[in-house]
């Protein structure tokens, strides 16, 4: 029995308004449960990859199929449905910092609600206790009724991970969602997306700089140089001349300030 994609990518490419090629023609097939890292120098395409999946960034050519439907075409509605069905994580966390974490963890719901409950905040009681589980989980029990901006980096990004947890999402995609972390954070955090998609199963797709936290954690790896994947298989396939190739003048790009 062959299973049904979750993300079917086929022949995308985006230009830039400077006449900048982001993506320059990129095939790729996610089935679900997968976890998947994007890496590849600065530059590469691997934000504008990640954007175009939701249409933070609209695609110049190419198709997105999300769980069957056309997201490159969708209308306001369709778009909505899909951005309900792909958490997001930022590496800037994006958190409102005046509200609690608790509240910034309900924002996660905020797609599923109407408009006027979702701007009343009227979240049910359910979604209050899935959330409050949630940071729990993530080991943030006396961070809750806290403001956002109280918190540190690996726990702001530990509520970005459960912001789009609440999504009750089919994909996840984090954008260097390490980037700004120290290791020790950076651990915490990963093992936070890793451990939630493996038990939900939940598709990712994780840009990261680090070839040894892409490694580490995800079964396929997808690199890209210059806008197109040079390389998309099982992590112990990558090898260090491919990893070479990837970074090929950016080296010190590869890893993190030390080892996980
Ligand atoms: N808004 C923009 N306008 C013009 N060019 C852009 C824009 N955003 C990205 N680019 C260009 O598109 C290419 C891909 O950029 P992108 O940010 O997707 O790479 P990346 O692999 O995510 O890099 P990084 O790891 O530094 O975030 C680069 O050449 C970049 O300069």
């Amino acid at each position: 029995m062959t299973t049904k994609p979750i993300l079917e990518i086929k022949g995308l490419r985006k230009q830039y308004a400077t006449g900048t090629w982001g993506l320059n023609g990129i095939d790729l097939t996610v089935q679900p449960g997968e976890f998947v890292a994007v890496i590849g120098p600065s530059g590469a395409g691997k934000s504008t990859l990640l954007r175009c999946m939701n249409r933070l960034i609209e695609p110049t050519e190419g198709t997105v199929t999300f769980l069957g439907e056309d997201v490159v075409h969708a209308g306001k509605k369709g778009l909505r449905r899909i951005r309900a069905g792909m958490g997001m994580i930022f590496q800037h966390y994006n958190l409102v910092y005046r509200s609690s974490v608790l509240e910034n963890v309900l924002h996660g719901r905020l797609g599923y609600m109407g408009s006027v409950a979702g701007m009343l905040s009227r979240y049910r009681e359910a979604d209050k206790e899935e959330a409050i589980a949630l940071l729990k989980k993530v080991g943030l029990e006396n961070e809750i009724y806290k403001r956002a901006d109280e918190l540190s980096g690996g726990q702001k990004q530990r509520v970005g991970v459960c912001r789009a947890l609440a999504q009750k999402p089919s994909l996840i995609l984090a954008d260097e969602p390490i980037a700004s972390l120290d290791p020790k954070s950076s651990k915490t955090v990963m093992d936070a997306i890793h451990t939630n998609c493996r038990e939900q199963g939940i598709a990712c797709l994780v840009n990261l700089h680090q070839v040894d936290y892409a490694k580490a954690y995800a079964s396929r790896i997808v690199g890209i140089k210059a806008g197109r994947i040079v390389f998309d298989g099982p992590s112990e396939h990558l090898t260090n001349d491919i990893t070479q190739y990837l970074y090929e003048g950016k080296e010190h790009e590869m890893f993190h300030k030390a080892a996980i």
